[in-house]
């Protein structure tokens, strides 16, 4: 035998068996280490679940899983441990129990390009960085304070929109309207204004630049679960998608950070979110100096984690209210009976609007916007339900998946705000029945931000208009089937007669 054939037989015959053989010793070491695992698939047809990226990884299909394992099911997925969890038993051992442990988040390829390297909030390691940009974020970006002083802008956002449905001619698309509506609150809040006023980029441009950005960081690429495999980013086109982006947004905010440093620019009655960043980088009293790519990162946060959330949810609840027409018809006899006839609501008359509320509680629990919330990662391993959880394990809680879970809800796929009457659970992390924001350390900073804003709306929308379906179509055939993404809307867009209930009042604003 000569030494070319030799070598085929060692790696055609040899080599697979060496590595079975350190597969098989890894495996027998940790079961004599005692390390149990809980149930669930030890490989996922990979390349077969994740090719349709950037997809990402769809909730049915870990619901899918979960209901054949159980409530904490464990996956490898790739070279990936991942934990879902499934029941709000669980979700209250990782929130309460160990929440420091499970306050990590994986380092995933878009998510680390397009922040900066993860110096956002959101994709920020656990640490003092992360405990610094928090403080920033709570106490100076979406405070009460702050978040009361954006009132106007969304007053007149509101306003804009409900002009705009007074005088359409069709159907209303409710899917487009209310992410104008998000994104230009948010563009407002943030940056000071819409940037749709012709002076570079136009309208198009920065709603077509955040779609973008939303798209590519809302999925899950394969080089996320095999990071060795990352350098097919340069030739999938991955690589030159993520750049061109990221160039995209990077030269946006060029352009707003200069604008805000122009010692020109007229005073702004009060401050927006790049003025409050650029207000603390110049602080010397701040504990962590700020880069102007952090500021960055945060601006990319607010933005993401911002705008389609608050939209998807007012389009879900709009749909339900649509299918459901009792609670329809209950909601609208509030808000306008509390009104008595004003031209429209204001942000005082909300706290009188407690149908309304229960509304949006169980719009929030059948459809939460990021059904899986932002995973998280283990800081180091840990026991829960007598399981041992190694540390850097990827945990997906399935926020949805406990909003329906029989055990916890009554009838769990109805859309019956009653269920809350006389309940004290609410969605800002203390019932771990019902997730929509998360919990804990790392739960949604933005509670206040985008509530005050979707009630704001959603009681425009059902105190100025009477709302049909298009013609022909029935109630039960509405498509309610969910978009792929991290941030889940509705994948159809909603289309829905409105009439106007005042015909007098088509200029909301001037009002
Ligand atoms: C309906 C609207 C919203 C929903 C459903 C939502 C949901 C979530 C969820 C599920 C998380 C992950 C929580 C966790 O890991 O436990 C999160 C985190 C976050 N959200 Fe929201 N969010 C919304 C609005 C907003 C708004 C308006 C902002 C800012 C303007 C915002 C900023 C953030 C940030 C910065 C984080 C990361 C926090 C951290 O890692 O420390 N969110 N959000």
């Amino acid at each position: 035998m000569d030494s070319q054939s030799s070598l085929v037989i060692l790696f055609v015959f040899l080599l697979p068996v060496i590595f079975w053989l350190l597969i098989k010793q890894r495996r027998k070491s940790s079961a004599s280490q005692g390390r149990r695992l809980p149930p669930g698939p030890r490989r996922l047809p990979l390349i077969g679940n994740l090719h349709k990226l950037p997809n990402g990884l769809p909730h049915h299909v870990l619901e899918h899983l979960a209901l054949q394992y159980g409530p904490l099911m464990f996956l490898q997925l790739g070279s990936i441990s991942t934990l879902v969890v499934s029941s709000d038993h669980m979700a209250s051992e990782i929130f309460k129990t160990h929440d420091l442990v499970f306050s990590g988040r994986p380092v995933l390829y878009v998510a680390n390009k397009l922040s900066y390297g993860c110096v956002n909030l959101a994709f920020a390691p656990y640490g003092e960085y992360w405990r610094e940009m928090r403080k920033i974020v709570i106490l100076e970006l979406l405070s009460a304070k702050r978040v009361q002083m954006f009132q106007s802008v969304r007053d007149e956002e509101v306003g804009l929109m409900l002009d705009s449905i007074a005088h359409s001619k069709g159907l209303i698309n409710l899917t487009q309207l209310t992410l104008f509506l998000t994104n230009n609150v948010l563009c407002r809040s943030a940056f000071g204004k819409k940037y749709d006023d012709g002076g570079g980029i136009g309208k198009s441009r920065i709603h077509g630049l955040l779609e973008e950005t939303r798209a590519l960081l809302g999925g899950f690429f394969l080089s996320d679960f095999l990071p060795w495999l990352s350098w097919l980013n340069k030739f999938n086109g991955l690589e030159k998608k993520v750049e061109k982006c990221f160039k995209g947004l990077d030269n946006f905010y060029d352009r707003v950070i200069e604008e805000h440093l122009d010692s020109r620019r007229p005073k702004p009655e009060h401050e927006d979110l790049v003025d409050v960043l650029l207000r603390v980088q110049r602080d010397p009293n701040q504990a962590i100096p700020l880069s102007n790519d952090q500021i960055k990162g945060v601006l990319t946060d607010m933005f993401i984690a911002g705008t389609d959330t608050s939209s998807a949810t007012l389009v879900w609840t709009m749909a339900e209210l649509i299918r459901n027409p009792l609670v329809l018809r209950k909601a609208q006899d509030e808000v306008r009976s509390v009104l008595k006839g004003k031209s429209k609501v204001e942000e005082s008359d909300l706290s009188e609007l407690m149908y309304l509320k229960l509304v949006l509680k169980e719009s929030f629990r059948l459809h939460p916007a990021v059904p899986l919330l932002l995973p998280r990662e283990t800081l180091k391993s840990c026991t829960i339900e007598g399981y041992e959880i190694p540390t850097t394990t990827m945990v997906f809680i399935h926020a949805k998946m406990i909003g329906k879970d029989p055990e916890c809800w009554e009838n769990p796929n109805e859309f019956w705000p009653e269920r809350f009457l006389d309940s004290s659970i609410d969605y800002k992390g203390n019932h771990f029945e019902l997730l929509p924001f998360g919990a804990g350390r790392r739960g949604c900073p933005g509670i206040s931000f985008s509530v005050k804003l979707i009630e704001l709306a959603l009681a425009n929308l059902l105190y100025r208009f009477d709302w049909e379906l298009p013609h022909g179509v029935r109630r039960e055939d509405l498509d309610m089937e969910d978009a792929a993404g991290l941030v889940v809307s509705k994948k159809v867009p909603l289309f829905l007669a409105a009439k106007p209930v005042h015909p007098s009042l088509t200029n909301y604003v001037a009002q």
